[in-house]
């Protein structure tokens, strides 16, 4: 029989406040061997803030933040992960590959400087000072900076900001490598995308509390909606009527539906309009079912 394998980061009911603001509201989070989560939720919903407690940079106020089963704060625990957080301070005259050998020396058994400049995509700006690189080729260094001491545990948050879509790209492919190495992630983006094409499970926060948790399929099918497009004649208005029919509208001279029994809505449309084209079905998104989850909770708070 296998045995559960020790999390590498765990927070359990974890609090965190700043002066008034109740930033974490009892967050458990685990994070198993070899597997990337994202967390998703808006703008101060605590993700940053659980990064900070999973990286001993803040103390919970209740609850506990364990790395590798220990202290966040100890050095057998901080040598064993790499961080990439918003913002980073590096001094502005070294060169990348001085900051990538310093970087390095830190740890146990770090990557070959190729090995890491080619993983990051940054081989040829080895000798650039770091202060006169663009945004997106500082964010790429920064990428290496933290995947350069073989980590087994990578912290990454919102990496992708302000890189072009090819560097986005090649980042996507490289966190994959990393993590068919065994590498563990923890990743924070606004770009559900992104999530959707990486992410082995999912943890939506909002306002401090996870509110969902599971694997991208898995909160897709909390969302019961499906996505029909078509080119047809037939009034959107009345459309909106049928039944099962959340909402219908036109679009670019599209008539777009959305629908909790698309089999149903696709026959009457197919009866109502028999000149119907360019027929689209399509599963709601992650976007989708993040807004839902996000407005849900909003409404309930209303109340
Ligand atoms: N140093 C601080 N002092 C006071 N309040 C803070 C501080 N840092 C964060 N907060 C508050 O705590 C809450 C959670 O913030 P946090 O940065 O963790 O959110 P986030 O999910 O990372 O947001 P974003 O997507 O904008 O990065 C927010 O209400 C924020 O305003």
């Amino acid at each position: 029989m296998n045995e559960p394998l020790q999390p590498v980061a765990r927070l359990a009911g974890a609090v965190k406040r700043y002066g008034a603001q109740l930033a974490l509201d009892g967050v458990d989070l685990v994070l198993r061997r070899g597997e990337l989560l994202a967390l998703l939720g808006p703008n101060g919903a605590g993700k940053s803030t659980s990064i900070g407690l999973l990286l001993g940079l803040l103390r919970p106020d209740a609850g506990r933040a364990e790395l590798f089963g220990l202290d966040p704060q100890r050095i057998e625990a901080r040598r064993r992960i790499g961080v990439m957080l918003q913002t980073a301070m590096l001094p502005p005259t070294l060169r990348v590959g001085e900051l990538l050998r310093l970087t390095a020396s830190y740890y146990p058994d770090p990557r070959p400087l190729a090995e890491s400049a080619a993983l990051a995509g940054i081989g040829d700006l080895l000798k650039r000072p770091y202060g006169r690189l663009s945004g997106g080729q500082q964010r790429r260094v920064q990428f290496a900076l933290a995947l350069c001491g073989r980590p087994e545990l990578l912290f990454l948050d919102e990496p992708t900001v302000g890189m072009d879509i090819d560097a986005r790209r090649r980042l996507w492919a490289a966190m994959r490598a990393l993590v068919d190495e065994g590498c563990s992630v923890v990743l924070t983006t606004h770009y559900l995308e992104e999530a959707e094409a990486l992410a082995q499970r999912v943890a939506v926060l909002d306002k401090g509390r996870v509110l969902s948790e599971g694997s991208v399929d898995e909160l897709r099918a909390k969302v019961a909606l499906s996505r029909i497009r078509c080119l047809s004649d037939l009034d959107a208005e009345a459309v909106a009527r049928w039944p099962q029919v959340a909402s219908a509208s036109r679009a670019g001279g599209r008539l777009q539906i959305a629908t909790s029994a698309a089999e149903r809505v696709v026959r009457r449309l197919l009866d109502a309009d028999p000149e119907l084209r360019e027929l689209e079905v399509q599963r709601a998104g992650l976007a989708e079912a993040f807004t839902e989850l996000t407005r849900e909770t909003a409404e309930q708070e209303a109340a």
